[in-house]
């Protein structure tokens, strides 16, 4: 379990104080993956960062398994620190030592006996699938096989949490499927609590529970991944949905469009498509719904489909078509200027 209470961080610089986190308050249950997204300079490293202590909030609380980590002594911390495991964009592994190196070195240094590093050596590489592996230095391995070997680095820790800062960031996107994936396994497998900050939206939607959304140091907008991808609120998590969904329509195809009618955004949640929904609308109404784009995109936890329509008619009809399908729990955006931005 991660908690964090009220957290801020601010670092003080020639040019004034920059306040790099600003009261964040986030707790990840025990067993969850939640994913923090956020653009470059949002704050994000800063605040894992916090969650370890490598930078020290300049308020707030920080607690993992009930344990108040701001409160803990250096010595008290440093063996706190063994229940958090981190991985990260650039992989951060020892150049000049082997794979199982690599994997021994901190087991070494945490004080594992030695009876049992070889043994977790061996369990890890297996995991990750990286067995026949053990002897090659990290020059000879590819940038997926690199993360493996780090994530078998961190678990061989065995610990409670996973921190995860851009862990697929600089990896192709087939590579980067198979890391999401060896994450959920091991999520699944050993009920590790992962907490990860990314840029990427599709990391969010493939594996997260809860997925906060930071801009300027502040949570904007946070929730389960399925309410945030099906309502967004926040400008900037509309921004991030649209690198994900298909929002291609163009401005001067929809203005056309605008003059016999509405252009909508409708989102669904589960699995049924929106058609029997608009058929219904169809037969009920004076008005004739007519299928744009379709697009539907599953999460950890569900699916959610988006169609984007024009609805020919009456004002006053389409109007009355709209309050149905909000009526059946469809989701109903404008294709307004604004929304073709995003
Ligand atoms: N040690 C530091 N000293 C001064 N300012 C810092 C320090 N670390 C981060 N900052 C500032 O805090 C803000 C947040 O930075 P942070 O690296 O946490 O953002 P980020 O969302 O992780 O961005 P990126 O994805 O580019 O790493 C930025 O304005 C950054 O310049």
């Amino acid at each position: 379990m991660i908690q964090l209470e009220n957290v801020s961080k601010e670092f003080k610089s020639k040019k004034g104080v920059i306040r790099a986190v600003s009261d964040v308050s986030l707790h990840v249950k025990k067993g969850e993956i939640h994913g923090v997204i956020g653009y470059s300079g949002a704050g994000k490293s800063t605040l894992i960062r916090c969650v370890n202590l490598l930078e020290a909030p300049t308020a707030g609380k920080v607690r993992l398994n009930d344990r108040e980590f701001t409160e803990l002594s250096k010595s008290e911390l440093l063996e706190e620190r063994k229940n958090i495991g981190m991985i990260f964009q650039g992989f951060n592994l020892l150049r000049t030592a082997t794979v199982e190196e690599n994997i021994s070195i901190p087991l070494k240094l945490i004080g594992v006996e030695a009876a049992e590093i070889p043994k977790r050596v061996e369990k890890y590489l297996e995991i990750v699938g990286l067995t026949e592996k053990k002897n090659a230095y990290p020059a000879q391995l590819s940038g997926g096989q690199k993360q493996r070997v780090a994530i078998a680095r961190a678990l061989a820790q065995e610990p409670d949490v996973l921190l995860s800062d851009e862990a697929t960031s600089a990896l192709d996107p087939e590579t980067t499927e198979s890391i999401l994936d060896l994450l959920l396994k091991i999520n699944a497998e050993f009920g590790i609590t992962i907490l990860l900050i990314t840029h990427e939206m599709h990391v969010i939607q493939k594996i997260c529970d809860h997925v906060y959304v930071m801009d300027g140091g502040e949570i904007v907008e946070d929730g389960p991944v399925i309410d945030l991808f099906s309502k967004p609120q926040h400008k900037t998590t509309r921004s991030f949905l649209n690198t994900i969904s298909q929002r291609k329509l163009s401005k001067e195809f929809v203005a056309n469009l605008k003059k016999s009618g509405s252009v909508l955004r409708l989102t669904f949640r589960g699995e049924a498509t929106g058609d029997p929904v608009l058929a219904a609308m169809a037969k009920e109404f004076d008005v004739k719904p007519n299928i744009l784009t379709a697009n539907i995109m599953e999460l950890k936890n569900g699916v959610i489909g988006n169609l984007d329509v024009h609805i020919a008619g009456a004002k006053e009809e389409v109007g009355r078509s709209l309050a149905f399908l909000k009526s059946k729990g469809v989701v109903i955006e404008e294709w307004d200027d604004q929304y073709g931005k995003i």
